[in-house]
Formats: structure tokens, sequence, C-alpha cells
């Protein structure tokens, strides 16, 4: 495998935890060079002392004074790089080869944009990035040539199942022979939950995810499906598959990380324990196979695997989401603004977890109503998300 210099954005996160986890067991051919953290400053610190990042890069000067006090004495500071255009410039810095996205929501978006620019090995965990602004992303790709692997658990299951020949780019068409890509879905906590009792549940609640320790984000966004219907048009971008060829299934064991099927009936599935140091293990080592931590999967003990259709009236935001993709990047950028703002609403006990929907619903029936035209540019997509966000906080004050 050649040596790679990776750059971590959002390494203080659960995927960046994973993420240095997995490098720290490949000291020959992996290395750290450049991580990013928002909040977690002294969190940022550790990690830079054990990986011996050269650059650190923070928000603003309170958190770089933060990240010099917790410094300790007599060791040499790595370069703090200071604001959101060090965030994205880093990413296509020369001593970079690999840069994981692993900033939660559409925050993460310019610098994983830059990284694929800059025609680096982009392993994308940051979802939102392709939902806000897929058209242009793709292209990216591909006029860079960058090497695109996806990291989220059920896309990067897809990419392992489906014929790439060893070469992680763009696709333009869904790859010959493919019939449906199914992508699985636990159903979140709530799977089973008496629906006249979701009025009530709480953050933790909708926190504790059965299977996956995940970042506060995206376990919400799991028990409301959003999840999914994030992840269909990741997979619409990713694998240019459209609308009508991707199938939820509801697996409440998260052991199938999802499937392809093709045209002769066979249906490829990757199975593996519920661990992200996989899908991580995957996209660094690729094209080969390296040791991820995780343990494996004893099928003997597994005792069964269950499917079943998801329910559209217990998860309304997977049906926004299909309409969303319908309607066009336009809704996409508002459907994960929307989301963003109702779910940190929620987490801060400012609505309840039924207003979550609603909000959603009430942004996208706004864009429908509004001649556009195309969202070509990354400054009128960030604007378009700026402008939901604070239509989507209104909404949030006065409930
Ligand atoms: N966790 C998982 O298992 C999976 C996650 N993903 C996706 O990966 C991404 C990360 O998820 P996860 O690790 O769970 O999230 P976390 O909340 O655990 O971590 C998010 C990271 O992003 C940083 N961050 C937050 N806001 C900003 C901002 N405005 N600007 C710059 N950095 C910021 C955080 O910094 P700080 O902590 O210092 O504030 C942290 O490092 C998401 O897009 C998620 O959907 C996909 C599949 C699985
Ligand atoms: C680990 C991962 O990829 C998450 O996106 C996971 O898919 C969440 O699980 P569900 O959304 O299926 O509940
Ligand atoms: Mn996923």
């Amino acid at each position: 495998m050649k040596f790679q210099r990776v750059y971590v954005l959002g390494s203080t996160g659960s995927i960046g935890v994973n993420t240095l986890d997995v490098i720290a067991r490949h000291p020959e051919t992996l290395s750290v060079y450049a991580l990013s953290a928002y909040s977690r400053i002294e969190q940022l610190a550790a990690q830079a002392l054990a990986t011996g990042a050269a650059v650190v890069v923070v928000p603003d000067e309170p958190a770089r004074r933060r990240f010099t006090a917790a410094w300790p004495a007599g060791r040499t500071l790595p370069e703090i790089r200071v604001g959101a255009a060090a965030l994205a410039d880093t990413a296509a810095d020369s001593q970079v080869s690999t840069v994981m996205a692993a900033i939660v929501g559409a925050a993460g978006l310019p610098a994983a944009l830059a990284a694929a620019k800059a025609g680096k090995r982009v392993l994308l965990a940051n979802k939102e990035a392709l939902v806000a602004a897929g058209a242009l992303f793709m292209k990216t790709v591909r006029d860079s040539g960058a090497e695109l692997l996806p990291i989220d658990s059920e896309h990067n299951a897809i990419f392992q199942c489906m014929p790439h020949f060893g070469r992680a780019g763009a696709a333009t068409h869904p790859a010959k022979g493919v019939r449906r890509l199914l992508l699985t879905a636990s159903g979140g906590p709530f799977r089973t939950t008496l629906l006249e009792k979701l009025t009530d549940v709480t953050p933790d609640q909708a926190c504790a995810h059965p299977n996956w320790r995940m970042g506060r984000k995206i376990s919400v966004d799991s028990a409301t499906m959003l999840n999914k219907g994030l992840e269909v048009i990741e997979a619409h971008w990713l694998f240019a598959m459209p609308l009508e060829r991707i199938q939820v299934v509801v697996h409440p064991q998260s052991m199938v990380h999802s499937m392809v099927e093709y045209d002769d009936g066979s249906i490829l599935a990757q199975l593996g324990q519920p661990d992200m140091r996989t899908p991580i293990a995957y996209g660094l080592g690729f094209p080969e196979r390296i040791a991820s931590g995780v343990g494996l999967l004893a099928l003997t003990s597994l005792g069964r695997l269950d499917f079943e259709e998801p329910n559209l009236d217990r998860f309304p935001c997977l049906r926004l989401s299909f309409e969303a993709l319908r309607a066009g990047q336009a809704s996409c950028v508002t459907l994960n603004a929307a989301n963003e703002i109702a779910v940190d609403c929620f987490l801060k006990q400012k609505i309840r977890y039924t207003e979550i929907s609603r909000i959603i619903e009430r942004c996208l029936h706004r864009e429908v109503g509004r001649v556009r035209s195309g969202l070509d540019s990354l400054e009128e997509i960030l604007a378009l998300d700026a402008e939901t966000r604070s239509f989507a906080s209104q909404l949030c004050h006065v409930k």
C-alpha cells in the first residue's frame, strides 16, 4: 500500500476517533498530517500530541488560545490554522494525500469539495455534503480525477458489492448488470414504539441507537429515518442510480450493511459487526484489505436476520426525503438544512420530536412553490442553505 498522509476533518467526532484508531494500527503506511475540531479543543490537543499531527485547524482565535493552553510545555506546537477558509485550504495542501470528510452537516461541504477539487483520495462520511451538492460534488470528482470512497456503512457495503474493478471515481451511469440497490435500515430506537408515545420522547431516548454508537445529530436522524432518506439521496449520486431502483429495507440487526441486486437474480450483501472501523479501513486501504480492529461476525450465533418494508406513516421524514429527491437539488438542500435546524432544536429541547418532520415539511412546501434556476455553484447552495436555516429557526421558535 502506498504511504498516505491523512487530514481528518472532524477528528474529535465519532468517525474521527474511529479513523485515528485505524490509522494507529498501520504506522508503516498511514500517518496523520492534519486534524480539525470545532468545540472539543482540548481533545484535539490530546489527539495532535498522540498522532504527531503537523497541522491543526480550529474555528476561531479563542479556540487557538485554548489549544495553546492545553499543549504541554516543552513540546513543539503543531501549526495552528484558524477559520473556515483554512479548513478548506488544508484539504488542498500538497502534503495531504487523503482526506477523511467527517464533519457533521453541511458545514463540512466546502472542505470536502476542496478535497475533491484538489484530486485527493476523499473518504466521504459527511453525507450531508452530497445531499446538498450532489451534482456539483460528483462533477468536481470527475473533473479532478479524485478517488471517492464512500464511508457511510451502507454505501461502503454497496461499493464493496459493486463491480468497480479497483477504481474509485464518480459513476455517470448505473453499473452494468445492476438492477437495484437494497439499502438496509435499522429502524432506530422507535421502530416499534407506540405512535402516540412519540410526542414525548426525549433527546437521550432518540440518541439511544440499538446497534451503532454515533454522534447525536446522526443518531436522531436514524430515529426519524431521515438518515435513511439522506442515504437514498447519497446513493443516488454515488452510484448514479434513479430513486425507483433504490429500495429501503428495514433490517433491525444491522449486520447486513446493504446489498446489490443484479439482473441475473443474484443479490450480493456485505455483512459485518456494526463498527465503523470496517468501512474506514476499507477506504484507507483500498484496493487492499487492511486490519481494522473489528472482531469477526460469528454467523452461528447471529440467530436470525429480519427484513421488512419501512412504514412511511411512522417515518414521515423518509417520505419527505423521497419527495425532495424527486423535486430536485433545491429541495434536497432545503430538506437537509431544515433537518439540521430542527434536530438541533430538538436536542436543545426547544421542540418536540414529532415537530422535526413538520418543520421539514413546511420548509419543503415553501421551496417547491418557488421558481428557481439551477444551483450550480457552492455559493448558491450555501445561500439557500443559510436562508432555509433562518426560516426553519423561526418555525422552531414559534412552537
Ligand atoms: N458516526 C457514525 O457512525 C457515522 C457518521 N456518518 C456521518 O459522518 C459525519 C460525522 O458524524 P459523527 O462523527 O457521528 O458526528 P460527531 O458529532 O460525533 O462529530 C462531528 C465532528 O464535526 C465537527 N464539527 C461540528 N460542527 C462543525 C462545524 N460547524 N465546523 C467544523 N467542524 C464541525 C465536530 O467538532 P467538535 O466535536 O470539536 O465540536 C466533530 O469533530 C456525519 O455527516 C454523519 O452523518 C456516517 C455514517 C456513520
Ligand atoms: C453506521 C451508519 O452508517 C449509520 O448511518 C447507520 O446507518 C445508522 O443506522 P440506521 O439509520 O440504519 O438506523
Ligand atoms: Mn449509514
